[in-house]
């Protein structure tokens, strides 16, 4: 039973701020790339590791780990709204990742945004076009699991699909790298900012914008060297990119939550996704990285990645 590996940064900026045309063109030639790796795999389930940004999951019921055997995308910065085509086996999958000790939550009604919604868009043309497993990774709300977790979580998961009917499986992790883009934190919030981390759900049309509008303004402002905000870091970036690489991944048990901000910005977490995806697939055996791209771009407030791998005896 064959399975692969995509992992992807992502950011919603791409297609409001724009970087350097060359820029843009190396990482258009990259993304027909990924979807001609994925169109080749022909994949019958997609599992999909990705965080969330205060719009689907609050502080008022903040799990490590979600799977959503229903899943709506919430359609922010103009990525598609609407019901993912979730497979009816994420609920066999949830059954037998808990039954492996790893204590994952269960969503019927799970509410995702650019996070899952992006690479969906991107590698599949939409929400609805491959049967989708959506796995949530808390990377932004503190306190988080110790990344140890989530290589386990990976592995649980990689496990377990090889008992689903599914025979084809990519295993989809989007997010990261280094990055620091002005999501707020609960510490130190003001009243108003903890209310809404809390339970911000449906935010106004017009605090949807201003919240987006400050957002892309940061990634110019990155760009621009005016900014505040901790800068990408692309050493940082190359040696997570040759840890996944290497299939060193045991190395993760070793990096505190505090390493990941102090490095690589408090949005770096968001790597928690690459590391399930890539857990996943040496579950099913050795693997071997068959393409990687890598690029700051400041504009997209995004130490920006894309990688395949293949089974090693594929
Ligand atoms: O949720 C937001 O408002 C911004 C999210 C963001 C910005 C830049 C890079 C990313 O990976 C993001 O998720
Ligand atoms: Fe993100």
């Amino acid at each position: 039973m064959p399975v692969a590996v995509c992992a992807l940064s992502h950011s919603p900026l791409i297609g409001f701020n724009h970087p350097a045309k060359a820029v843009e063109e190396r990482v258009e030639k990259v993304f027909e790339h990924a979807r001609g790796f994925i169109a080749a795999f022909d994949p019958d389930l997609v599992v999909l590791f990705a965080p969330d940004h205060y719009n689907g999951f609050f502080y008022d019921m903040m799990p490590p780990f979600c799977i959503g055997t229903r899943a709506t995308a919430l359609g922010d910065y103009d990525t598609p709204a609407g019901e993912l085509s979730v497979a009816k086996s994420a609920r066999t999958l949830a059954k037998d990742v808990l039954a492996a000790g790893i204590d994952v939550a269960v969503s019927e009604r799970m509410y995702v945004d650019h996070g899952f919604a992006q690479p969906l868009q991107l590698l599949f043309g939409g929400l609805d076009r491959v049967p989708v497993i959506p796995v949530f990774i808390n990377s932004v709300a503190a306190p988080l699991c110790p990344v140890g977790r989530v290589r386990q979580l990976g592995t649980a998961i990689g496990h377990a699909s090889a008992h689903l009917d599914e025979q084809r499986v990519l295993f989809l992790g989007s997010g990261g790298l280094s990055h620091d883009p002005p999501v707020p934190q609960l510490e130190n919030a003001t009243e108003e900012v903890a209310a809404r981390l809390i339970d911000g759900r449906n935010p106004t049309p017009e605090e949807r914008a201003r919240r987006q509008a400050r957002v892309i303004a940061s990634g110019l402002d990155l760009a621009a060297g005016t900014s505040s905000m901790q800068p990408i870091n692309p050493e940082w970036d190359q040696q997570f990119l040759d840890v996944v690489s290497a299939g060193e991944l045991r190395l993760v048990d070793g990096w505190s939550t505090e390493w990941f901000a102090e490095q690589a910005g408090h949005s770096s977490h968001e790597v928690r996704t690459w590391i399930a995806a890539y857990a996943a697939m040496a579950a099913r055996g050795k693997y071997v990285m068959n393409y990687r791209f890598y690029e700051p771009v400041p504009e997209w407030v995004a130490g920006f990645a894309v990688t395949t791998a293949v089974s090693a005896d594929a």
